[in-house]
């Protein structure tokens, strides 16, 4: 028989619930690819993000009427390059920004969450996990963690930024510190990405598969005391 938890909110939670979060350009959506190729249902709270601010959207209106008309491109749709230069250059505006999209995507998350109902595996690939204190609402998170300095070169050379911007969105965010305190398993990406997708179905393999046979209990539960080769400040 399928075992069923309800959320406080009374929400279907799936067979096991999985966090994934990391800094930004640490390798979490290679790590979500590799969890989804395996069998998880990924829910990606950036494709939710752009998608609660359709051109036409409630979302949309409201950013416009929080940030002015230049949050708003010609074409109708959210300028994310004249929101992003503003939003991570004053933490005011951020907050205005997060405050009206947060609640929204965390809406859409507990409807796909629950549309993909009570046996599946799904995973939340969450960049801000740690900074919304979301932590607790998993049965397992997972935090990739990759050298600050090597994200920086990546956001540079493949996303067209300036080092000031990568910089600054870095400092939007939690530490690593205080990423690796909500770890239950720290996936360090300090290799080629083969190695993190290896990395990653070992991680599978050693803490869903065993979950998924029914021998572990509750969140945070873990049948093997967090013994696994990685460090695990939060197991
Ligand atoms: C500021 C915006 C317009 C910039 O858009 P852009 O296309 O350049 O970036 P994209 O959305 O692809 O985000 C890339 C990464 O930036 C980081 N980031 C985005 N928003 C934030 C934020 N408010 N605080 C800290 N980091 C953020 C995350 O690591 C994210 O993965 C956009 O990120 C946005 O609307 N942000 C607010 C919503 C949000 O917090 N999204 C991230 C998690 S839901
Ligand atoms: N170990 C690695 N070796 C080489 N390239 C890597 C490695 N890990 C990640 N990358 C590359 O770095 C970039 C960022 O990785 P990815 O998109 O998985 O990160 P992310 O954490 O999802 O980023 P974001 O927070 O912006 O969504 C990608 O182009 C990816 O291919």
């Amino acid at each position: 028989m399928t075992e069923v938890n309800e959320t406080e909110a009374g929400i279907v939670k799936p067979r096991l619930h999985i966090g994934l979060t990391g800094g930004i350009a640490s390798g979490k959506s290679t790590v979500a690819a590799e969890l989804s190729a395996l069998g998880a249902i990924v829910v990606d709270a950036d494709a939710l993000s752009r998608a609660v601010v359709e051109p036409g959207s409630e979302g949309l209106r409201r950013v416009r009427e929080a940030l002015g008309p230049t949050a708003i491109a010609a074409d109708g749709s959210m300028d994310r390059a004249a929101v992003g230069k503003l939003v991570f250059a004053d933490a005011e505006a951020r907050a205005l920004l997060n405050g009206i999209i947060h609640p929204l995507v965390r809406a859409e998350g507990r409807r796909l969450v629950t549309e993909a109902g009570p046996d599946a595996v799904v995973v939340q690939d969450v960049p801000l996990l740690v900074e919304s204190g979301q932590a607790g609402a998993y049965d397992l998170v997972l935090v990739v963690e990759a050298d600050p300095e090597e994200r920086v070169v990546r956001m540079v050379r493949d996303r067209g930024m300036t080092e000031d911007d990568a910089r600054a969105r870095m400092a939007a965010q939690a530490t690593d510190e205080q990423r690796r305190a909500a770890a239950d398993v720290l996936i360090v990406n300090d290799a080629g990405l083969e190695d993190l997708r290896r990395t990653t179905r070992r991680v599978w393999e050693q803490y869903v598969t065993p979950r998924l046979q029914g021998s572990t209990s509750g969140p945070h539960g873990g049948q093997d005391g967090g013994q696994t080769g990685w460090p695990t400040d939060g197991a």
